[in-house]
């Protein structure tokens, strides 16, 4: 069963598309009427703990009903073709399920042989992905001696044996240091460029997103905030960011410049002064390119040393400050009405 889509993603292809899903547990709509197109590449589903991210997960690897609307993945609708669905799709779960008493290879063997391959095929396979996710003279040893980022690339390790079309990644730098998040999300990069497969992962954090992906879904409370490209998340905005150095004549050079500006008519916002070092930035809305000759001109009349003047850039977090409150509301009516 096909059912027209709109199609917005970057290379015109549709490899997820649900329509109106909704999944609704006895006390929480986990998901709410979400019609969202993903398309080839790797795209980022991200949302707050609680957002609906994992039961989408199994909603479209076919192991969980929608209680209303459809989806499709890879052109198979998820009601009838989850067997069909679950072949060509790698799935990576957030928690920790690795039996401890068996190595790296015994269990990655096992789980490319549950998916069909032959004994041979299974071990080559196997040998080549550890290699892939960095898991070395390690995968000869039992699972449970592992760090949690060990664990993490053989739960990778096992979602790409069989050779998908497509993965599922599921939190997967959750408990990573610094280091190996930024190894995690490297090795998620090249799942895409080196082999073509396509990624659907999601966090909560938002700024990992921004460098991992090329096309973010934003879910909350079950429902969909936003789907769009990432450059277009972080797209340059009409603020400019202005900072200047401190003299004899105005110790406060900011509070001078502020004042400046303001005599001369252009808008001047506040900065968010929980930020560290906010308190020296001036954000302003530029209204055309005269805005940057008021700025020189009164930086230079000051006396002043321009250090930085410079367009903002949006950041994908900022995407949920609007909609904080509200969705607040939604789930607090959620829970109350036990829908
Ligand atoms: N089997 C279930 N029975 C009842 N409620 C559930 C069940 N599974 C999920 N939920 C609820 O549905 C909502 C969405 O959960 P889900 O696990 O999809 O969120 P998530 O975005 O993946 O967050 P997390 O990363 O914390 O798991 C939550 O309120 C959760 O408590």
């Amino acid at each position: 069963m096909i059912f027209v889509a709109c199609v917005t993603n970057f290379e015109g292809v549709t490899v997820i598309a649900t329509e109106s899903l909704s999944k609704r547990f006895p006390r929480v709509t986990a998901l709410d009427r979400l019609s969202v197109d993903v398309g080839p590449g790797v795209t980022g589903l991200v949302g707050a703990n609680g957002a609906g991210k994992s039961t989408l997960i199994k909603i479209l690897l076919g192991l969980s009903p929608a209680s209303e609307g459809r989806a499709e993945v890879l052109g198979l609708d998820v009601a009838s073709k989850g067997a069909a669905i679950r072949e060509r799709v790698g799935y990576m779960p957030e928690h920790d399920c690795l039996p401890p008493d068996v190595s790296a290879t015994e269990f990655v063997v096992h789980m490319a042989r549950m998916s069909g391959l032959p004994p041979t095929a299974a071990r080559e396979r196997t040998a080549d992905t550890l290699r892939h996710v960095g898991l070395y003279e390690e995968r000869y040893r039992p699972i449970g001696g592992y760090s949690t980022g060990m664990k993490q690339r053989v739960k990778l390790a096992q979602a790409l044996v069989h050779d998908p079309q497509l993965v599922f990644l599921d939190e997967p730098t959750n408990g990573l240091d610094p280091v190996g998040r930024d190894e995690m999300l490297g090795l998620i990069r090249r799942i895409h460029t080196d082999f073509g497969i396509s990624v659907l992962v999601t966090s909560h954090l938002l700024g990992e997103l921004e460098r991992t992906c090329d096309h973010v879904v934003v879910v909350d409370g079950g429902k969909l905030l936003r789907s769009s490209s990432t450059t277009d998340f972080t797209q340059t905005t009409t603020t400019l960011a202005i900072e200047v150095t401190d003299t004899d004549a105005h110790p406060d050079g900011t509070r001078a410049v502020r004042e400046a500006l303001r005599a001369r008519g252009v808008e001047v916002l506040d900065a968010n002064s929980a930020l560290p070092g906010a308190g020296h930035v001036l954000l302003l809305t530029a209204q055309g390119e005269e805005t940057y000759d008021v700025v020189r001109d009164a930086v230079a009349e000051l006396g002043l040393g321009l250090v930085r003047m410079e367009q903002r850039r949006h950041h994908i977090s900022e995407v949920f400050t609007d909609s904080d409150a509200e969705n607040d509301q939604q789930r607090k009516e959620a829970v109350g009405h036990g829908s």
